[in-house]
Order: C-alpha cells, then structure tokens, then sequence
C-alpha cells in the first residue's frame, strides 16, 4: 500500500481505506477462484493496482465522464481507477461470469457507487464512452474492432477520446498500423524495475465525415 502513497499523495480518507481494503477482498476470492495469479497477490498493489493507476498520470478523468473497462477480469484497470475518481462513471465488462461476480463483490465491500458490471462481451455493448481501458486482452486491432462505436464524439477532456491501453514490450509491429497511438512509458512515472518495459498507449478515435 506504501508504494500507492508514493505516488499518489493527494487521497482522501475514503480512497485510503478503500485502496486499503483490496488486498483482503483480493485475498479472500483468491481461496475461492483465481482471479489473481497466486505469485502477483502478495504484490497486488505493484503489480495490479499501481499498474492500474498508471492511466491515470496519462489523464484525469472528469467528473460526470464514462469509463469502459474491457475484459476487466478481476477488475483491473477498472477497480483501482474507479477508486480514483470518484466522480467517474465506470462499466467493467467481462464475458466470464465468474470474474464479474468477483468484481460486484468487490464493488460492494468498498462500497463503490459509481461502478456498473456487465457480464458479456464488449461487441455487444450499445453504449458511447469518453475513454476505453483494457490490459491484456487482445491485440489491437482486435480491439479495435470489439470497441468500434463505442467511444463518444464529445469530448471532455483535453486528451482526446478514445482507447487507453495498458502493454508491454515491443510494439512497433503491433502498433504499425496506427502510426497516431501515442505511448506513454511507464519508468517516466515509476521507478520500479516491474515498469520498465511498460506503457500506456492511447488511441485517439478518429470520426468520419
Ligand atoms: C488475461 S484477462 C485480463 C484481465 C484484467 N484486464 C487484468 O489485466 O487483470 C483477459 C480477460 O478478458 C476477457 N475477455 C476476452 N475477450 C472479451 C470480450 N470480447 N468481451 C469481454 N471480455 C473479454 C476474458 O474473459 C478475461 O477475463
């Protein structure tokens, strides 16, 4: 939890107990089902959580935007950042069920209320969103794919609208299609050896006509 504190000073209370909670909650599911590899639980908070909040040194989410969490799994990135800006709505969507219930039971025992969970696939989504979020569930154009019509045309924020992708290593031949993705590389905010080759990309949607 130390290293949360590090690098994110300005939290309240209620952020503190709830980012706090986590390792419990995390804990408990991880007797049941593994929804965190069991060598990553005992560094849940550098490997999951401060990961997570990555995003959030690329943009601060506003108060009253959506946020779509794509393949949340036990809900990273979308748990963490959900913490973290409170005033931002969040869907975290997973097409395993049991990975969602994981994730409302969490929501519950933080008491987060600007979390909605659909257990589904993200193609069959009909909403818009300011931003999409993921870690590791597909290539991008893949992704891209899934999420076509999902990112909203007003835009809110200064960073443009579209998808905030957590990767990792080299991704000039994944990325060679969208020569427009900026990548922001995680050791510019983290020291800690686990960041070295990690990177948020963002990928501005572009709208035709
Ligand atoms: C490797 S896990 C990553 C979980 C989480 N994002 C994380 O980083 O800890 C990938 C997740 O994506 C989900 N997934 C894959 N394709 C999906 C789709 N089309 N729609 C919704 N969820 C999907 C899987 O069910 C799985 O839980």
């Amino acid at each position: 939890m130390e290293i949360i504190h590090k690098y994110f000073k300005d939290l309240s209370q209620t952020q503190i107990e709830q980012f706090e909670k986590l390792q419990g909650l995390y804990q408990d599911w991880n007797l049941k089902i593994n929804v965190v590899s069991r060598k990553d639980i005992d560094e849940l908070y550098l490997r999951h959580v401060l990961h997570s909040l990555a995003i959030a040194k690329v943009v601060q989410f506003k108060a009253g935007s959506k946020v779509l969490d794509v393949g949340t799994g036990g809900g990273f990135p979308g748990i963490p950042l959900a913490i973290l800006f409170p005033e931002t709505q969040f869907h975290l969507v997973d097409s395993i069920g049991k990975k969602i219930k994981v994730v409302d039971d969490v929501v519950e025992g933080l008491g987060l209320e600007n979390v909605e969970t659909t257990n589904g696939r993200v193609e069959e989504l009909k909403d818009t969103y300011d931003f999409i979020v993921s870690r590791a569930v597909a290539q991008m154009e893949t992704f891209v794919r899934w999420t076509k019509g999902r990112i909203s045309k007003k835009q809110n924020h200064d960073l443009k609208n579209g998808i905030l992708y957590l990767k990792g290593g080299d991704l000039s031949e994944e990325l060679k299609l969208y020569t427009s993705a900026t990548i922001y590389d995680l050791p510019d905010y983290f020291e800690e050896a686990f960041y070295e080759t990690k990177k948020v990309v963002h990928l501005a949607m572009k709208f035709k006509g």
